[in-house]
């Protein structure tokens, strides 16, 4: 279990080098700067940013093996998490962020820029809209209820498609209420910065019947 930001930053490390680590850093100033205008994140977790952020993000990747081919869709990004974290920690990869909010999806642009996140594709507009195409792993913190979150990305799935949906106190419950050829390519892992937090985790195409 990561416990405070010291393991938070230890445990980052493991997955990046001091080039990534530097982006973190960026990324965090700019986000402390940026919450100031908008509501990006809660002003209780800046202090706690490494974890509560950072290594919440970053703690994905323990689920999608590293070379995975194709893109990376996180759904519902809000100020960038995970999505802008595993484009700094898995550069190799192309990630596709999608966000709906305008003020969310110009920090997200201005961002990428500013982290020089060549592979990172910014989709500034409502999941819904985006063009159907196929995603290697699909990420979705703190976005819909399960239902709705895989009827709403069902048509980006595939068989290989890995799933990392952080889901909090209600992952394992979430998961019980599905119809049974849904729920069967889902478990749930322990989330490692909440000891009370799962992580809904799949691999598969869901189908569009319920
Ligand atoms: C509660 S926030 C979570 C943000 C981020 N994933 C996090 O955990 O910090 C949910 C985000 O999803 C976006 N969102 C909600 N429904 C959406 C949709 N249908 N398409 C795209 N974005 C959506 C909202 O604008 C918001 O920024």
């Amino acid at each position: 279990m990561i416990r405070d930001e010291a393991q938070a930053r230890a445990f980052i490390s493991e997955w990046g080098g001091a080039e990534a680590i530097e982006k973190l850093e960026a990324l965090g100033a700019a986000l402390r700067e940026e919450n100031e205008r908008q509501n990006l994140v809660s002003r209780g977790s800046l202090d706690t940013m490494w974890i509560r952020h950072f290594a919440d993000s970053a703690q994905l990747l323990t689920h999608v093996p590293r070379g995975t081919q194709g893109a990376w869709f996180d759904l519902g990004s809000g100020a960038g998490f995970p999505g802008l974290v595993l484009a700094i920690l898995r550069p190799e990869q192309p990630t596709v962020l999608v966000e709906s909010r305008r003020r969310r999806v110009d920090w997200l642009e201005a961002m990428r820029e500013k982290l020089a996140l060549e592979k990172c594709e910014i989709e500034g507009k409502r999941l819904e809209l985006v063009e159907s195409r196929k995603a290697a792993v699909i990420s979705a913190r703190a976005f819909a209820p399960l239902p709705k979150l895989l009827s709403l990305s069902s048509r980006f799935s595939t068989a290989g498609t890995y799933w990392v949906l952080p889901k909090g106190r209600s992952a394992a419950q979430e998961v019980s209420e599905l119809p049974k050829a849904k729920r069967k390519l889902f478990h749930v892992e322990q989330s490692l910065t909440d000891e009370e937090a799962g992580i809904v985790v799949g691999r598969g195409r869901i189908g569009a019947a319920k």
